[in-house]
Formats: C-alpha cells, sequence, structure tokens
C-alpha cells in the first residue's frame, strides 16, 4: 500500500502546513535534557536547514523523528500519523528516510546493486513479486538524480567521498521517502561537490521535504530558505537564512563561534 509517493509535488518555498509536525519533545538522557521543549513544524516541500553548535540536540532530534531514539515525552506526528513507538522500519515504510554520518553502502556492491537493495528494502514484497528483470523505474530515476549513471556497474568501494555521499542519498529517494532527514551531507566534501550536492538537495526539494542538518555557513547562504537553530536542546530562532544570521542571539551562541564565517 505504500508505494506511491510523489502524488504531489508541491511548489518549492511554498509550504502546505505541517508534514511533520513535534510538539513539546523531550528526550532526558540520566538526568540531561539533550531535547528540551522543542516545537517544530516542517510544511510539505520544504527544504530546511537544522544548524546549532556541538551538543545542541540536532542528531537526537533526527534520531527521535526516525524511531531510533524514544523521547521522553511530546509529540511527533508526520503526515497526520503519531511516529512516537514506532520501530525504525515501520517508519521507513511510512515515508521517512535519513542519512547517517557513517556511511551504509556496500563497498563490493555496485552502485546500482546499491540502489537496488536499498529499494527493494522499502517495499521488499512488491519487488519480489514482480521479479524483474532489469532496472526499475524508482532506481533508474534515483540513480539519474545523483548523476552517477556512469559509474553504474563500478563497486561502490572506489568511489568518491562525494560521490558515496551521493549514492547515499540516491540509496534513500529508491526508498520512495516523502521525508529526507540528511545529517552533515557535505562534510568533507570539496568545493565543487559541496555545489553538486547544493544543486542536488534543491532538486530532491521539488518533490519531496528535505531536513538537512549543516554546519557551513557558506552553504547555508547559498541554498537555505529557512532555518531552524537549536541551542540546549531547544530552538532558540527560527527563519529565513539572513535573518537568522543577523539575530544576536544566533552570533553569540553559534556564529560567535565562527566569526570568520558570519561575515
Ligand atoms: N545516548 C545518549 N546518552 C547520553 N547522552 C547523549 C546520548 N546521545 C546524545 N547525548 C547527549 O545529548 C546532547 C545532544 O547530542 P546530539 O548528538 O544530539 O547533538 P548535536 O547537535 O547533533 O551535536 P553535533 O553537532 O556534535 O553532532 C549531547 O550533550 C550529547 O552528549
Amino acid at each position: 500500500m505504500t508505494e506511491t509517493v510523489r502524488e504531489e509535488a508541491p511548489t518549492a518555498g511554498k509550504p502546505s502546513g505541517g508534514l511533520l509536525e513535534i510538539r513539546d519533545l523531550m528526550v532526558v538522557f540520566d538526568g540531561f535534557k539533550a531535547i528540551n521543549g522543542v516545537d517544530l513544524t516542517v510544511g510539505e516541500g520544504e527544504l530546511r536547514f537544522l544548524i546549532g553548535p556541538n551538543g545542541a540536540g540536532k542528531t537526537t532530534l533526527i534520531d527521535v523523528i526516525t524511531g531510533l531514539t524514544k523521547p521522553t515525552s511530546g509529540t511527533v506526528t508526520f503526515a497526520g500519523a503519531s511516529l512516537v513507538g514506532r520501530k525504525e522500519h515501520q517508519i521507513v515504510r511510512m515515508g521517512v528516510g535519513r542519512t547517517f554520518q557513517t556511511s551504509v553502502v556496500f563497498e563490493e556492491l555496485s552502485v546500482l546493486e546499491n540502489i537496488d537493495l536499498a529499494a527493494t528494502f522499502r517495499n521488499p514484497l512488491v519487488k519480489l513479486l514482480r521479479r524483474r528483470r532489469g532496472v526499475s523505474d524508482e532506481v533508474a530515476a534515483a540513480l539519474a538524480t545523483i548523476g552517477l549513471e556512469d559509474l553504474a556497474d563500478k563497486p561502490a568501494g572506489i568511489l568518491s567521498h562525494g560521490q558515496r555521499q551521493w549514492l547515499e542519498i540516491g540509496m534513500l529517494i529508491a526508498q520512495g521517502p516523502k521525508l529526507l532527514l540528511l545529517d552533515e551531507p557535505v562534510a568533507g566534501m570539496s568545493k565543487d561537490e559541496r555545489e553538486r550536492t547544493g544543486e542536488l538537495l534543491t532538486e530532491i526539494a521539488r518533490d519531496h521535504t528535505v531536513i538537512v542538518i549543516e554546519h557551513d555557513m557558506e552553504f547555508l547562504r547559498r541554498y537555505a530558505s529557512t532555518v531552524t537553530v537549536l541551542h540546549e536542546g531547544s530552538v532558540l530562532v527560527e527563519g529565513d537564512v539572513a535573518a537568522v544570521q543577523a539575530d544576536p542571539k544566533v552570533q553569540e551562541v553559534y556564529l560567535g563561534r565562527k566569526k570568520e564565517d558570519a561575515a
């Protein structure tokens, strides 16, 4: 029942309510409030950036959305359904996909096989019944989106760092998510690779909702519209990138550490 993903292609930059709605979220680890009363609404079709200093709670927030960490209290609603208490694989099947800071590609498998395997994960039964020969539409589309067609048959182990990140994004797309959560997708990338990734994210956001954790201020300035700043487990500020950068609270807790970036 879950294959159709892109029924609607919302206009970029025109969110239509909350695809993801988080209310009064708390995550407490041994008395430490890693998330402390977060409210967050991300509308369908948004490309939302999540920033904040180390330990602000960004990864914990993504962990809660994807079912890896159980919240202490609060609600997480995706497309009208609660995610709290669901298992990770159920949340993937509901249409939420994420990348991790550490790579999850199989090095011996080809680029194409990695994408195919990822696509199979979301809808194993459908794939099994179809017993297709050749490449399914969603796998071909994912491969084209990430621009690695020329390397389709090469083992993933030979990919550069940037290409590997794109492959992981392709693997996510092939699972047909509505919401993609990307954890520092341009970390360690060259300038050209960052640019290519920015274009890729912009393209993906045309028919997906995307939340990106990112530290790179230049990247944010170029590709972000709405930015949410987390600090000590709470939302400090939210707004467009220019307003967020100009906010004294943000400069103090976040940009203040990187004056050269904030200029
Ligand atoms: N499983 C855990 N047990 C105890 N404390 C944790 C756990 N996971 C995270 N924390 C703590 O919660 C806080 C938030 O961590 P989190 O990784 O979410 O921050 P972050 O904003 O993603 O930081 P970074 O930019 O460094 O990745 C940190 O102080 C971290 O040490």
